[in-house]
């Protein structure tokens, strides 16, 4: 059965709009894990958006699954995640204009560049997922790099209009995992996913773990976390 890893960001943007305390990532965290997270995924940001170090510190020491720490592949975030160690790195693209992550990393400009920052972190014990479009030739890419992991970029398949173009990048993430298993990588998938989108994936036993977000944190504002968890949890049960 796949897994549920709950990103928390958005707790962050909804602080962050008002530059206030509350509601608080960490607190958040805490109860996706009650509800059934498998694991919390934050994005911490060059330009700390929404999550930040205290949060990032913070999730460290308190929750009891795992963390995965999306970053973009600079000096400065390899630093901080050989200091807070999380049990899993995704290596994501960024850039300051995006309102949220456009694409996958691409690893036919930045393959060297990546390399180096694969390497600076798997010798320091961590293990690193590269986050990347659904395209045969990157996930070789990632393969030849050396990454444990990938997570496919499902934006394009949430954000498809049109049956024929949402069949299209379907068939697209389905045809990636099937290859990145045959490369014996790790394969989780999210970008955009939702309690509607999440139940084309039936079947699809490829997919190790979802990385869910902004639909998660955007029902909750409506039901409440942990109900908005314990449904995803279950869509996800009965793929
Ligand atoms: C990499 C990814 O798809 C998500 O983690 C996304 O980056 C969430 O953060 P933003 O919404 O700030 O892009
Ligand atoms: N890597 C995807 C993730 O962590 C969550 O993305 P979203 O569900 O917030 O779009």
């Amino acid at each position: 059965m796949a897994g549920l890893a709950v990103n928390i960001d958005h707790i962050a943007t909804l602080r962050e709009a008002r530059k206030v305390n509350y509601p608080d990532p960490v607190a958040a965290a805490l109860l996706a894990e009650l509800a059934g997270a498998d694991g919390i995924v934050c994005h911490l940001r060059e330009d700390r958006r929404h999550v930040n170090d205290r949060d990032v510190r913070l999730l460290r020491k308190v929750i009891q699954t795992k963390l995965i720490l999306e970053m973009a592949a600079t000096s400065e975030m390899v630093g901080i995640a050989l200091d807070v160690r999380p049990e899993l790195v995704t290596l994501v693209p960024e850039n300051r204009e995006e309102v949220t992550t456009e694409g996958g990393l691409d690893l036919i400009v930045h393959n060297k560049s990546i390399g180096e920052t694969i390497g600076a972190l798997q010798n320091n014990g961590i293990p690193v997922s590269i986050f990347i479009d659904a395209e045969p030739e990157q996930i070789k890419l990632a393969h030849q790099a050396g990454a444990n992991m990938i997570e496919i970029h499902t934006g394009a398949y949430c954000e498809a209009m049109g049956n024929a173009r949402r069949r299209q990048a379907f068939s697209k993430i389905v045809d990636a995992a099937k290859l990145a298993k045959k490369l014996k990588l790790g394969v989780n998938a999210g970008h955009g996913l939702c309690y509607n989108t999440i139940k084309a994936f039936r079947g699809l036993t490829e997919i190790d773990e979802y990385s869910i977000g902004h639909s998660i944190v955007s029902r909750a504002a409506l039901v409440g976390l942990d109900r908005a968890v314990r449904e995803m949890r279950e869509l996800i049960n009965g793929l």
